[in-house]
């Protein structure tokens, strides 16, 4: 493109400027300065007054010799960081632990990233392989196995191989991560000596994985030529709550690691290589986890934090798909989703997405893209505020088994006011988070998350259920109903009735009964409660009968579920 840009009198003028104002400043770093004016790479936004009395966004551009020029920006709104600076960096690339396995992944995902010559990334890196799920495994071995056995703990030896291994292969030097072997091997005769591994520790134990995938990856692109430096997330900014393996991002987070970032690239432009998953406990200043799967939630938070223009989640599946493949392997990539359906596919167990992870990019309205690394061609999910919905029904089926579902009927008179609220009452002093509800005047039906107890002991978990019981024994009779699965039907819930009519049709079909219907206030998820030896085969049919046929049209009218009404299923559909 050719580009007219003058400077003087503090201004520049590029007609035809692209899509945004940062293709000016690639015109600008390239080759469109004037001669003798070459950028230094310092970008700030500023807003300029116009001649009708408002104002429009530019960017200021200070040059080698100290002049400025002011590009006018056409188009779109410009995105600002959480420290107000125009950012540099133009889009998040996170690959999970699959895509960074070995050496060879390694590589092909830095060819993938540089193949984008246009983009300035920030890359955010999970643990490579398995490494998490070793790194817990041995931690419990050290538990028992004594301080003089843990050289011998199986999934130690497996994770030195591997990364040294990498290293090797990837021919860079053993130091980027001897140390960090070295200081795994300290923590894990540590926790066998004080025979107990915390939660706390626990997150220490994990964090090695992420900190040695980025560290090896860093050294790689330095080493083909591509300047990158490294971030352990906790030295970056990223500040969470005290939550021990399931900590809450803290909004300092956001100005923290945009000043940090933005800096460093002003200072000395290289690649951002940050560790996902972990962060730094507000109080502890210890290591957090964001909960399995958190490298998605860095990435939406770094994009949020430095306003970048697209947030990228490189999987091993092209896309989020209409159904978890394990479970049903003719699952179909969904081109097309809102924050709020992805949050909500997340939050009832769609393993592809953190829960959590869709929160900062709606509150900044940035797009995510779910990518296959094993596949870039494929064109992959683009998530976003809105879609057209007029021609969707089923979105995407969710399968959440080995849930416990409560029944709890009041043991007062009818009509009893505050029994609601005295339930609820009971689970908030007990610090147990509630999935789906569904009610009637005196009872309430109702599943517990899974996910807040994970990280308890199992032990601790069923004495919490116990509990649970006999304080809501006081006011009621308790069902306390376990193996069950939730299964979401994510879709366009304008279409409620012919979801529920065909589900229903084809859960009568397959002879199975629906102990809780809910359809929360979101109005994009119809969650059915089933035992969980039914589940898998109720989402195979589920599947068949709205996608693997292409055909919505309503199914032939019956006497379909709805009219089951066994002693413990609820309708709350609003
Ligand atoms: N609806 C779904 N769409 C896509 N993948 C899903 C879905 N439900 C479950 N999965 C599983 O999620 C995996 C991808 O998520 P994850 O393992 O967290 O990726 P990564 O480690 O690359 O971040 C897939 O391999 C697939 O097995
Ligand atoms: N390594 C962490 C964090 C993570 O996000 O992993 P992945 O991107 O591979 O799901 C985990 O296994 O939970």
């Amino acid at each position: 493109m050719v580009v007219s840009l003058q400077i003087g009198g503090g201004r520049a003028f590029c007609p035809g400027l692209g899509r945004d104002s940062r293709d000016a400043v690639a015109l600008l770093r390239n080759s469109a300065c004037r001669p003798g004016f070459k950028s230094t790479g310092n970008f700030s936004s500023k807003k300029k007054r116009n001649g009708d009395g408002g104002t429009r966004r530019g960017l200021k551009v200070c040059c080698e010799r100290g002049a400025t020029a002011l590009v006018e920006k056409k188009g779109d709104k410009e995105r600002q960081s959480e420290d107000g600076y125009a950012s540099q960096l133009s889009v998040v690339m996170k690959f999970g632990g699959s895509s960074v396995a070995s050496a060879e992944r390694m590589r092909e995902i830095a060819n993938l990233i540089l193949s984008f010559p246009e983009e300035r990334p920030v890359v955010v890196l999970s643990a490579m392989g398995k490494t998490t799920n070793k790194l817990l495994q041995a931690g419990e071995k050290a538990v028992s196995c004594g301080v003089s056995h843990v050289s011998d703990i199986e999934e130690l030896s497996f994770i030195k191989e591997l990364h040294l291994r990498t290293v090797d292969e990837l021919g860079i030097d053993k130091s980027t991560i001897s140390v960090l072997l070295d200081e795994l091997e300290q923590l894990l005769e540590g926790i066998a000596m004080m025979k107990e591994l915390t939660l706390r520790t626990r997150d220490y134990l994990v964090s090695f994985g992420e900190c040695m995938s980025t560290r090896i990856f860093t050294a790689y692109l330095n080493k083909i030529g591509s300047k990158a430096r490294q971030y352990d997330a906790f030295h970056l900014g990223i500040i969470t709550t005290d939550d021990f393996t399931n900590a809450d991002i803290l909004d300092v987070t956001y100005p923290a690691v945009a000043k940090r970032l933005h800096e460093d690239w002003i200072n000395n432009p290289a690649i951002p290589v940050v560790t996902g998953f972990l962060g730094k406990g507000c109080k502890s200043c210890a290591v957090t986890t964001l909960g399995r799967g958190g490298s998605d939630l860095t990435a939406t938070t770094i994009g949020k934090a430095l306003g970048l223009r697209e947030i990228q989640v490189w999987k091993d599946v092209d896309g989020v798909l209409t159904c978890d493949p394990n479970i049903y392997p003719k699952a179909e990539p969904v081109p097309h989703l809102t924050f709020e359906e992805a949050a909500e596919l997340a939050y009832f167990g769609a393993q592809v997405l953190h829960p959590q992870s869709m929160r900062p990019a709606r509150e900044s309205d940035i797009p995510v893209r779910v990518k296959n690394s094993y596949n870039p061609q494929a064109p992959g999910t683009l998530i976003t505020k809105a879609r057209d919905l007029s021609e969707a029904v089923l979105t995407s089926i969710v399968l959440k088994s080995n849930i416990t579902m409560l029944d709890i009927v009041s043991t007062r008179m009818l009509g009893q006011f505050g029994f609601l609220a005295k339930v609820f009452s009971i689970f908030e002093e007990l610090g147990i988070s509630v999935d789906c509800v569904a009610t009637s005047e005196v009872s309430i039906s109702l599943t517990l998350d899974p996910s807040k107890v994970w990280s308890r002991e199992l032990i601790q978990q069923a004495s919490e259920l116990d509990h649970v019981a006999e304080e809501l024994q006081k006011i009621a009779v308790v069902q306390l109903l376990q193996n069950r699965s939730i299964i979401s039907l994510i879709g366009n819930v304008q279409k409620s009735s012919l979801i529920l009519e065909k589900a229903f049709n084809v859960l009568r079909e397959e002879g199975v009964n629906v102990q809780m219907i809910s359809q929360g206030a979101s109005k994009v998820n119809i969650s059915l409660v089933v035992h969980d030896s039914e589940a898998k085969k109720c989402v195979g049919a589920l599947h068949s009968a709205f996608f693997d046929h292409a055909d919505d049209s309503l199914p032939e009218l019956g006497s379909a579920g709805l009219s089951q009404n066994g002693s413990s299923m609820h309708s709350s559909i609003s």
